[in-house]
């Protein structure tokens, strides 16, 4: 079994962050671990605490997955101040991993700053050159970027300007656009564009942990990475398209759409 790691943070409404990851991952056949980069206190409608995992700490968890089960891809989400990026990037090249799709969160959907803002230089200059792909969203393209981005043709230029910079591929997502879905793609000096309606459901809650964890997943099943994003949008796309309605705000997907087992036909019935 091909085996994926998520370096992110908790969210215990379960819908975003380390839980959206492993959730991801087991929908799509790979083991999934988790090195907890933060515990947020978090529903559907905000984050209301965070607690950081110390760099020491972080470390730990990081040489205890490295030195046992080696991953095939690692997917990076919430990490919220410089000394934990500098962890990360030192071990993810001490231990020399090849896939790595960086999410560079910032903001959550529900609006809350989930990155301290002198951290940003150092995720440009620790974890973006040893990127495969950063995801950023318009939001956090525009800041990585300077650049401000209103049209598709704004979307390539921050991805290229990111890409060229930090030499990674950078996939510009478009779910926060009003008319489409649409991802554009930077990657080796071409513009590749990941075309889908918007799904007409408010639920959004952990669309970008999950589409980076689902491109991770693909990654370390061995797909190029045009095929690995096409996948992920598919799956992101059924996920949303399930119509989950669960909280009082932006409600998370139903990532196990699609598992079909023995356990999942069972209801409060069949127990008794
Ligand atoms: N309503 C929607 N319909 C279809 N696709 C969507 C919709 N909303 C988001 N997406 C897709 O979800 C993926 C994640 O994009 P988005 O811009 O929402 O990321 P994000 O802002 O990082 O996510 P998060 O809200 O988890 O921080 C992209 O592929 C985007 O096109
Ligand atoms: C822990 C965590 N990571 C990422 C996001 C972004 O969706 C979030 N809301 N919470």
């Amino acid at each position: 079994m091909k085996t994926v790691l998520t370096i992110a943070g908790s969210d215990s409404s379960g819908g975003a962050g380390i839980q959206a990851d492993l959730k991801t991952m087991i929908s799509h056949g790979v083991y999934g671990m988790s090195a907890i980069t933060a515990l947020t206190a978090q529903n559907t409608l905000g984050v209301t605490d965070v607690l950081e995992s110390t760099p020491e700490f972080l470390a730990a968890q990081l040489d205890a997955v490295f030195t046992d089960i080696y991953p095939d891809a690692v997917k990076i989400g919430m990490v919220s101040s410089a000394p934990l990026i500098k962890v990360i990037a030192d071990k993810l090249n001490e231990y020399d991993v090849p896939l790595v799709v960086v999410d560079p969160v910032m903001v959550a959907t529900s609006g809350s700053a989930l990155m301290e803002s002198d951290a940003t230089e150092t995720l440009k200059q620790e974890l973006l050159p040893i990127a495969t792909v950063l995801t950023p969203n318009i939001a956090e393209a525009e800041a990585l970027s300077g650049l401000k981005i209103k049209t598709h043709d704004d979307m390539v230029a921050a991805a290229k300007h990111i890409g060229d910079t930090y030499h990674c591929a950078v996939l510009c997502k478009g779910g926060h656009r009003q008319t489409d879905a649409n991802d554009v793609l930077y990657h080796e000096g071409k513009v590749h564009w990941f075309e889908s309606e918007r799904v007409d459901n408010p639920n959004a809650h952990g669309t970008g942990c999950t589409l980076a964890s689902a491109i991770a997943s693909n990654l370390a099943k061995d797909f190029d990475l045009i095929t690995s994003i096409e996948r992920a949008k598919a799956y992101l796309t059924d996920a949303l398209r399930a119509g989950l309605d669960l909280g009082k705000g932006s409600g998370p997907l139903d990532h196990g759409f699609d598992i079909h087992s023995k356990y999942s036909e069972m209801n409060n019935q069949d127990l008794t």
